[in-house]
């Protein structure tokens, strides 16, 4: 009851958004699509969906064919779309009410199913969802992708512009439906979330980077990554861009990710460089490599 994707191309004009992806997301595995805006993560979700036409290429969601069995494919999946799309001027319990009533169901059919989520929105059941906070939207807006019971679950940027403790809330919430039998295919700009997932695909410009565990992607960077730091972050980075020996520089937090480009590289070296740009308080230190170094390696 997973997905399968087989070389689906798809584009707008002359913007190709996707280009020959083909992979597989394996039953009950909490998938994530990682990539920056603009990359086609909404594209492949509207064509698993059945919402768009592939130009090329074929896949299956739960066992069916997203062009020939799109009504089946529409009762056994939930989608919960990148834009808030509840109805802001029906009450919480109403959007509720109208998605089970459209799926043929009911609230208490599948209340089991949405109970942990919907507990923490209930005291708010009679207030309209568009004057709810991100978070409490979110937690609606999921609610209903779930109320007719779907085999696969799909999430499209659920956790942007939603505050980091909701954010947290969010992808422990998404472990325990995985624990219910559910398949869900997430997507996310965040780096940090991609550690949360079974395995990922890294996604840029309509093409698929890597796709293997957070762990092995993190495993396959290949170069030793160094955390600098000084008394003038600015300065330091176009100091460190302007070194010869540099392979990448990327600020990351109160650090900046460093690599050099020869195999013998010595920090020492580097210290003194960034010394003669006037720079103070110089910290350099290996550090482990993040997703993110990843994508911005591969993104090269
Ligand atoms: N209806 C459309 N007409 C023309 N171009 C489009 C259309 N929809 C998307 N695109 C373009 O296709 C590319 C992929 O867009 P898509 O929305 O799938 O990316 P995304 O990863 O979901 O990013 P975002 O989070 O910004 O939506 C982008 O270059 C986008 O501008």
């Amino acid at each position: 009851m997973g997905i399968s994707i087989s070389n689906i191309s798809k584009s707008y004009k002359n913007v190709k958004a996707l280009q020959d992806i083909s992979f597989d997301v394996k039953p009950n595995e909490l998938f994530g699509l990682i990539g920056p805006d603009g990359a086609g993560k909404t594209t492949l979700f509207r064509i698993l969906t059945t919402l768009l036409f592939p130009d090329e290429g074929t896949a299956t969601v739960a066992g069916f064919n997203v062009v020939g069995d799109y009504k089946e494919i529409r009762k056994n999946v939930g989608y919960m779309p990148g834009k808030f799309s509840l109805y802001q001027d029906l009450t919480v319990e109403e959007n509720l009410n109208f998605f089970a009533t459209i799926f043929g169901t009911t609230i208490d059919e599948n209340y089991d199913l949405i109970k942990d989520i919907y507990v923490q929105i209930e005291p708010f059941k009679d207030r309209r969802a568009g004057k709810l906070s991100g978070g409490m939207k979110q937690k609606l807006a999921l609610s209903c992708a779930l109320i007719h019971k779907p085999k696969v679950l799909f999430l499209d940027e659920p956790t942007t512009g939603v505050d980091p403790v909701s954010r947290k809330e969010f992808w422990e919430m998404l472990k325990r439906l995985q624990q219910k039998g559910i398949t869900i295919l997430v997507s996310t700009p965040y780096m940090d979330e991609a550690a949360l997932c079974d395995r990922v695909a890294l996604i840029q410009d309509g093409k698929i980077l890597e796709i293997d565990t957070p762990e092995a992607i993190v495993k396959h960077y290949p170069k030793p990554i160094y955390n600098v730091r000084a008394n003038n972050m600015y300065q330091l980075i176009i100091s460190l861009k302007d070194y010869e020996f540099n392979h990448s520089v990327y600020p990351f937090g109160e650090f900046v990710h460093y690599t050099d480009s020869r195999t013998d590289f010595n920090p020492k070296e580097l210290r003194h460089y960034l010394e003669t740009k006037n720079l103070s308080d110089i910290e350099i230190q290996e550090t482990e490599a993040t997703i993110e170094d990843t994508f911005m390696e591969l993104a090269k």
